[in-house]
């Protein structure tokens, strides 16, 4: 795996929810290929942290900035930058009345203004990526939850996003279904996507991830390899968390 300079950058970004204060003083940068998988305790603020990278939520203060252009608030410039950074969510957001192989062309065509025949072919070929081609004139109501999931990662693909964020993208799913998400973000991690990935699997995090960041009450309490983070949590917080959940 190669990283290269910060694509994303965070810089003392704090978030409330009323008098909840989700992201205290958060600062990362995650580097153009690099793989950062958040874990922590339930409410300590990864999600929240995953959706402000595309200002799905808005931030207090602090500042965030992509590919060396600081977040814009709206407008244009907020389309612009949400299509470059393609989000995967536990529920897959599919169009229910939309074939399989219609909700990965629609951003395409619509959002990037490309020809439906050049979108079509580079959809089916995003639906072989992720091992779904034989599924594209379906509706999602007649896929599995696995291959759901891996269309919201094909339709995320077809953007040509620059960054993918994943927030718990197996956590809706049936145990056995979980492997197959899981190989496909692997995949894209092997090729060199960067990627944000907020999950509770572990194996995940040991095995494709560059940095593992652990949270705590909004706080970035670590930042680590898989290997240091797992073999020698340095905060009790981690340490009583690792305790309590399986970590292969
Ligand atoms: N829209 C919202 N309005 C008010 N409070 C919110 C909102 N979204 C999240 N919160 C609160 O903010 C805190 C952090 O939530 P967040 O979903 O980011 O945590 P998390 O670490 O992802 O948790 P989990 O692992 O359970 O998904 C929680 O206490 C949550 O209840």
């Amino acid at each position: 795996m190669t990283t290269g300079e910060p694509l994303i950058v965070l810089d003392g970004v704090n978030k409330w929810f009323g008098p909840l204060h989700v992201l205290d003083d958060v600062s990362l940068s995650v580097g153009r290929g690099e793989v950062v998988v958040v874990i922590g305790p339930s409410g300590s603020g990864k999600s929240t942290l995953c959706r402000t990278i595309n200002r799905l939520e808005p931030i207090n203060s602090g500042t965030i900035t992509f590919d060396g252009t600081p977040l814009p608030a709206e407008g244009k410039a907020l389309a612009r930058l949400r299509s470059e950074v393609g989000m995967v969510f536990q529920s897959f957001n599919l169009f229910a009345h939309k074939t399989i192989l219609e909700n990965v062309t629609l951003g395409p065509v619509k959002v990037r203004g490309e020809k439906p025949a050049a979108a079509r072919e580079r959809g089916l070929a995003l639906l072989d990526r992720v091992g779904i081609a034989n599924q594209a004139d379906k509706y999602p109501a007649q896929l599995s939850g696995g291959q759901q999931q891996r269309a919201a990662i094909a339709r995320a693909l077809a953007m040509q996003p620059k960054a993918m964020l994943f927030d718990e993208p197996t956590s809706a799913l049936d145990p056995e279904m979980v492997g197959e998400v899981l190989d496909v973000m692997t995949s894209l991690a092997r090729d060199g996507m960067t990627m944000v990935v907020v999950t509770h699997e572990m194996g995940f995090a040991r095995h494709a991830a560059n940095r593992v960041i652990f949270m705590a009450d909004g706080r970035l309490v670590e930042d680590a390899p898989p290997a240091e983070f797992f073999a020698n949590p340095r905060s009790e917080r981690a340490k009583d968390f690792l305790s309590k959940i399986l970590t292969h």
